[in-house]
Formats: C-alpha cells, structure tokens, sequence
C-alpha cells in the first residue's frame, strides 16, 4: 500500500510493529497465552458495541483515592505519597471525555491484596488497590496513591516486576476494554523486566512510564506523575490485551 494516494486517516494507522509479540518466550506465561493460529477478524455483536455509558453517578467520592478508599476512618495507607495525573488522547491528540479509567496496584511492599498473592511483604490493612475516575472534558484524569513497592514473581529465578500500576480504559461498550501498566521515571528494574523486554522500541516504554512533575504535586503531601494514554494510531500507548494481530 506504500504508494496508496494517503486519505484522512492514513496518518494515524496504527504501526503493528510497535506492540510486542504475542509470543515472547522470556515472558513465559505469554507461550501458552499466545494464539497457535492465525487470528479470525470476528464481528461484534450488537451487546458487545452497544452501553454501558458510566456517568459521575457511579463514582463515589473517595473511588479516586487509593491512600483512603480502603482506610480505617482517620488513617492512610503506608507509602510514599503520590497523585497520578494525565490525559487520555485518541489518534489525532484529541481528548477523550467520560471515559472509565480503573486502576489497581500492590501496596507499597509490592503485595496485591489477592488470596493468590503469597509475598512475604505484609498487606497493608489501610490500602485496598483498586480505584476508578472519569476523564474530565478535556480527556484529563488524576488520582491519589501511595507508589506501589517492586515484587519477584516466578517467571526465572530472580525476576522482579518494576513499580507498576495497572490501568484499565473503558470505552462505549464491554468490548473496548484497554489494559496497560504504567513505570515510574528512573526505576532500574524497567529495562530488565522480562514484560517490559518484549517491546522491541526504547520509545514504546518512554511512553509507558510516567514522568517526575513537580509543577503539580501537592507540596508537604505528594509528588505527582504525569501519564497520558493515547487510545489509537501509530503511536499508541501499548495495551497489554491488544498485542499485535489485533
Ligand atoms: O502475565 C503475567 O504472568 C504477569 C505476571 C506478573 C505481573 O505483575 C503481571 O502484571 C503479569
């Protein structure tokens, strides 16, 4: 298609060779998770393109405050203090407005507080991680947190996840549903995480790891991170659940 005449919206195609592959044997669960077949384009079906629409209603007032959404009445969760903020931006830098954004995270000893979840770190009773905003008008979001701890998990013998914290963008309906996890600037566990080595481009991780901005954080309370996600297009943020046959 190289010497196609460009339409419209040639210019934000999306480059297939930006995500990693399906298949990445140094992440092992992605060997069996990986499709053994070509991929079948399969329509949607009408319950699958059709609501939910999430409105302000569904939000509660602590949903996007991870420091005191699962805290006892007067307490917080341990941890360095931060509040995450960004934008969600679709193939041509415009916002995206009312969109459902979930997260979830570790707590600051990198435990999730999951019953398969057996780290030696202790739970924190104060700290639940999870939390949900909608974008504003503008495509911006921001919420509070502690910064999530490192953990090893069993992919080799001594793999460490990077500080990470999951994060969920919903669209119109069930079926567009984008999961990615976000890095913090200067975490030396980045570059030699095996999730993190299946992408092939230095510029697709920038894009996963949020920045250091100290124009926005809360002074004698938290530091900010600044993370946009950009839903479409050849520079899209890479979802873990849109690998590159999708
Ligand atoms: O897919 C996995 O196996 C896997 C393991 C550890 C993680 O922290 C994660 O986000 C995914």
């Amino acid at each position: 298609m190289k010497n196609s005449k460009p339409t419209a919206t040639s210019y934000f195609t999306r480059d297939r060779a930006w995500h990693p592959k399906a298949y990445a044997p140094g992440y092992k669960s992605s060997v069996l998770r990986a499709p053994t077949r070509p991929l079948i384009a399969i329509g949607n079906s009408l319950s699958e393109t059709t609501g939910p629409a999430f409105g302000d209603d569904i939000i509660g007032p602590l949903d996007n405050d991870l420091t005191l959404n699962f805290a006892r009445p007067g307490e917080s969760a341990i941890g360095e203090r931060i509040l995450v903020h960004g934008r969600v931006l679709d193939e041509r830098g415009q916002p995206v407005p009312k969109v459902l954004l979930e997260f979830w995270q570790a707590n600051a000893g990198g435990r999730y507080r999951h019953k398969k979840d057996g780290y030696l770190a202790p739970l924190d009773p104060n700290f639940g991680g999870c939390g949900r905003t909608l974008t504003g008008d503008d495509g911006s979001y921001a919420f509070r947190t502690i910064r999530p701890g490192p953990y090893p998990w069993p992919n080799g013998p001594n793999d460490w996840r990077p500080a990470h914290i999951h994060i969920s963008v919903f669209g119109q309906a069930f079926a567009q549903r984008l999961i990615t996890q976000m890095y913090f600037e200067g975490d030396p566990l980045i570059p030699i995480c095996p999730i993190v080595r299946t992408i092939a481009d230095p510029a697709a991780i920038e894009q996963l790891t949020a920045r250091l901005d100290m124009n926005s954080s809360a002074p004698m309370d938290a530091l900010a991170y600044r993370f946009d996600i950009i839903l479409r297009g050849s520079r899209s943020t890479l979802f873990e659940n849109r690998p590159e046959g999708n």
